[in-house]
């Protein structure tokens, strides 16, 4: 495998654009690319997983984004992984060959969460299946009870995985069980797996226990004040670092209490960034002029410690 920048730091979960007809929307992906890089600070990018709704796309569709992704991101993104988990494993493998074909710097699986995996075994099985696929290609398990009701834990997966999975190369942990991350990390004494944590709103804990880096939605629009949360957090500024950590708190605290899910990030992204995100695919009801509003309001009325 040819050396690779390691990933680290922030790495936005993309949102799709869509047309308020609800197509997908290519030709936005070139000035959202802009904007992460120039606005936010944030290079990395993971497309068509949870916040991209990778689920509610066709394949069609997800290797459409995936290329424009690639396409857009070159020399301006220095890691674009790709998700290219679904129940249907050929599908699966189509897309993980897909990926290497076009030259992601990394592939990601969720469990298959319909028919779920009962054990290590048969969730290793799965993600080898696929990972086999793209041998060259970096391989990140994608890790998010909450959504998939798979609660292998990632901590056991772990033992013996190079062995299955010679291009495994880490996680996406998407789940608030912050002492089965701390042994994971706790058993990578070599440093060879990148572990990515995906709580936004409880980053510094998982920082606290050695994650290498964040994949998360709030990325794309509070990334500017995450990476001055990262850096307190490595100077170290403990105090700074809570600052940042619990007025980003603040803000998906009261969205939660709204209603927060792919429609209201692409409501807040569009009215943040100014780059039209649409509506969402599912579910069919999008963020209310009243959620807008209030969310607005709410991130308007933050003071951040650098005076923004
Ligand atoms: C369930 C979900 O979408 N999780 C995202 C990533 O894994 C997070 O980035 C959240 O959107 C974020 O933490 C806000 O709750
Ligand atoms: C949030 C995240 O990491 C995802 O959208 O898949």
């Amino acid at each position: 495998m040819t050396p690779r920048k390691k990933l680290e730091g922030l790495v936005a979960a993309t949102i799709t654009p869509m047309t308020p007809d609800g197509q997908i929307n290519l030709p936005v992906i070139r000035q959202y690319v802009d904007y992460l890089v120039n606005e936010q600070n944030v290079k990395n990018v993971f497309v068509n997983g949870t916040t991209g709704e990778g689920l509610s796309l066709s394949i069609q569709e997800r290797k459409q984004l995936a290329e424009e992704w690639m396409c857009q991101g070159k020399d301006k993104l220095d890691h674009v992984i790709i998700h290219v988990g679904a129940l249907n494993l050929p599908e699966c493998q189509e897309l993980a060959r897909h990926a290497a074909v076009i030259g992601a710097g990394g592939i990601a699986v969720i469990a298959p969460f319909f028919f779920k995996p009962t054990n290590k075994d048969e969730l290793v099985a799965f993600l080898q299946k696929i990972a086999s696929e793209a041998p060259e290609v970096p391989f990140y398990y994608y890790h998010i009870p909450p959504l998939t009701g798979v609660k292998i834990r990632v901590e056991e997966l772990l033992d013996g995985i190079k062995a299955q999975i010679p291009n495994f190369q880490g996680v996406k942990f998407s789940d608030t069980d912050l002492l089965d991350l701390a042994q994971c990390i706790n058993k990578n004494e070599t440093g060879e797996f990148e572990f990515l944590y995906g709580v936004d709103e409880q980053l510094l804990g998982a920082l606290a226990v050695g994650a290498n880096g964040a994949v998360g939605s709030t990325y794309n629009y509070l990334g500017r004040q995450t990476n001055l949360m990262l850096q307190a957090f490595a100077k170290p500024d403990l105090a700074l670092a809570q600052k940042y950590q619990f007025l980003t708190g603040e803000f998906l605290n009261f969205v939660i209490k709204l209603g927060f899910g792919v429609a209201q990030t692409k409501a807040v992204m569009t009215f943040v960034s100014g780059i039209p995100m649409g509506p969402p695919r599912l579910p069919l009801v999008d963020a209310s002029s009243e959620f807008i509003v209030k969310a607005k309001a709410k991130l308007d009325s933050i003071v951040w410690p650098d005076g923004d």
